[in-house]
């Protein structure tokens, strides 16, 4: 039965950052890779002085011009299946939390909840994932946008399971704490930390005790391809991000290993102190949903 996985992401970059390297290891292994997208961005930032004037505030072009840096990260990464929820230009970026982008007719974070859920329903009916990667019910950092994505991952794979092709894993983006508790050492005495201001990792909107996290993914083949992927969304990961020095400092497996805890599904055999899983597809009954 042919590998079917289906990330859930809420603005462009997201999935580069959070599982740019799971994506391109299961691309390689040749598994069906879908990527929905659930907003084009518009309510960023721009690290990228020349393109200032595309703000939401100005131009308001900024959401296309992500939609190009994406497909440009998503070329990086190896054959991915991408899809916009609803269509490109269906779903605003709502903002951060509290401010009047949240407000938007179309932000997604004020949209129906079954109505956004059928739109990826129709995708899963015609991938048939067994495996779903998504955020937990904080969005991962507490982002509308990805608390909105997380609802509607989770609704959605709830109505396919009712019509018979639910899948038969999901999983949440996860940090561990001990990654978490290093990463910060190694950037303790880098020029532009930015986590100087952190004294207990317990500070952060995010982080999951190392024995709740169900798989560690070891894409670390496919650090190249994470780093252009991540270069590619410019507008919002500048040059000195400390997405790049702290690759630096810590080593290259912090960019190319990500790890998840498991929200839906039967855990396969795993290594390591806390059995944590290498592949997401472990585990799985035969009886999984073929791909049409
Ligand atoms: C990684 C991610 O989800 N980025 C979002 C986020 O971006 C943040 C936002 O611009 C904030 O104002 C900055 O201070 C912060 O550094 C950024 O990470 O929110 C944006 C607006 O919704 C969104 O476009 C971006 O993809
Ligand atoms: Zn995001």
């Amino acid at each position: 039965m042919a590998r079917s996985i289906l990330f859930v992401h809420a603005h462009p970059d997201d999935e580069s950052i959070g599982t740019g390297a799971t994506m391109a290891h299961y691309a390689a292994q040749g598994a069906h890779v879908t990527l929905v997208t659930c907003t084009l961005g518009e309510e960023g930032e721009i690290h990228v002085p020349e393109l200032a004037q595309l703000e939401a505030a100005q131009a308001d072009q900024l959401g296309g011009y992500r939609l190009t840096e994406l497909r440009t990260a998503l070329a990086a990464l190896g054959d991915i299946d991408h899809r916009m929820l609803g269509g490109a230009g269906r779903y605003r970026d709502s903002g951060m939390m509290g401010t009047p982008a949240n407000e938007h007719p179309r932000s997604f974070w004020g949209a129906d909840l079954e109505a956004a859920s059928a739109h990826l329903v129709e995708i899963m009916d015609e991938v048939r994932p067994q495996v779903v990667v998504t955020y937990d019910a904080n969005g991962f950092y507490g982002h509308p946008d990805h608390i909105q994505a997380h609802r509607v991952a989770m609704r959605a794979s709830e109505i396919a399971a009712e019509r018979g092709f639910g899948p038969s894993k999901i999983y949440w983006t996860a940090m561990p704490l001990s990654v978490l508790k290093a990463g910060v050492e190694a950037l303790a005495d880098s020029t532009d930390n930015p986590f100087a201001a952190v004294t207990d990792v317990a500070d952060f909107p995010f982080g999951t005790p190392d024995e709740e996290v169900a798989a560690c993914i070891d894409g670390s083949d496919h650090h190249d391809a994470k780093v252009a992927a991540l270069k590619a969304h410019a507008t919002q990961i500048p040059e000195t991000s400390w997405l790049y020095s702290i690759a630096g400092n810590f080593g290259q497996e912090f960019m190319g290993v990500e790890h998840y805890t498991l929200a839906h599904g039967v855990r396969g055999r795993g290594d390591g102190p806390y059995g944590w899983e290498t592949d997401l597809f472990s585990g799985l009954p035969d009886g999984s949903p073929a791909a049409r």
